[in-house]
């Protein structure tokens, strides 16, 4: 198995309240900086399970992105395709959680993805179409994420494609490449945001996308149970573990 992760790769500050979360004054608590980026925290598991695994990102000549380097390397992930660049700094997420490790609020600040273009992913094409898998988050351009589906889809290997929501705003992104045949993964906010709807659970949210016209997703409710759809089974289940078919 070999897998191609595309997508984000940069520093995480998460701050997390140790009292009763507001808004309007300062919470004692602890915050931390560690590497993240939805595709760098996958391919560190993949490779943490002994999966290999390249990455393609986009990172800073910077301190930061010297320190992401040398986790990727540490973590046993090929960095062989991360992009250096000197015209924009290295990305970086701020996010505030409250007492029980819920998300309160989150700012990032990601325009280095702007240049991970459709040129980026073209260069790609025989690593593309030769990896088992290929997982790709919301943070690349949606243009390239188009790209990325086109080139995967007329190599007959779409369904070799996992999509990652990332977030409410970027979700938006991966209608058209999941509606060619691409594997979604969301949760059931991010879900309702690319149906314009505010699905009650992770099940009604994957029965929208069905309907929507995806071939398949994974849709996760914190706690709650994970909605699994696969365009040729006339159900939705939901499991706390994939059904075989997906
Ligand atoms: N409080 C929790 N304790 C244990 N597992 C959890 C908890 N919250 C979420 N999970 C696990 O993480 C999965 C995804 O969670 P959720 O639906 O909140 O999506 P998400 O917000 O996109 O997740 P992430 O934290 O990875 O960004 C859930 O299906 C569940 O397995
Ligand atoms: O726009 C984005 N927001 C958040 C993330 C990442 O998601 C993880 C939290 O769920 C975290 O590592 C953050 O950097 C991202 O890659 N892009």
């Amino acid at each position: 198995m070999t897998v191609l992760a595309l997508g984000g790769c940069h520093d995480d500050i998460v701050a997390a309240s140790r009292v009763p979360f507001r808004p309007d004054t300062s919470c004692p608590g602890v915050i931390v900086r560690r590497p993240g980026g939805v595709a760098r925290n996958v391919a560190v598991l993949l490779a943490g399970s002994g999966v290999p695994v390249r990455l393609l990102s986009r990172i800073g000549e910077d301190e930061a992105g010297d320190r992401l380097m040398d986790g990727l390397i540490a973590a046993g992930v090929d960095p062989a395709m991360v992009i250096r660049t000197g015209e924009a700094r290295t990305g970086s997420y701020v996010a505030i959680h409250d007492e029980d490790g819920a998300l309160v609020a989150a700012v990032s600040d990601l325009v280095i993805y702007d240049g991970l273009t459709p040129e980026v992913i073209a260069a790609l094409r025989d690593d593309l179409t030769s990896a088992e898998l290929v997982f790709a988050d919301a943070n690349l351009p949606a243009d390239s994420l188009d790209a990325l589906a086109a080139l995967l889809a007329s190599a007959g290997r779409i369904d070799r494609l996992m999509l990652d929501a990332v977030s409410i705003a970027k979700v938006p992104r991966l209608l058209w490449p999941a509606r060619r045949g691409a594997r979604l993964f969301a949760n059931r906010a991010e879900a309702g945001a690319l149906l314009g709807t505010d699905p009650f659970d992770a099940e009604e949210a994957a029965q929208g996308l069905a309907d929507a016209g995806l071939t398949r997703a994974v849709v996760t409710d914190g706690l709650g149970p994970v909605a699994f759809w696969r365009t040729t089974r006339s159900s939705c289940w939901t499991w706390r573990r994939p059904p075989s078919w997906m």
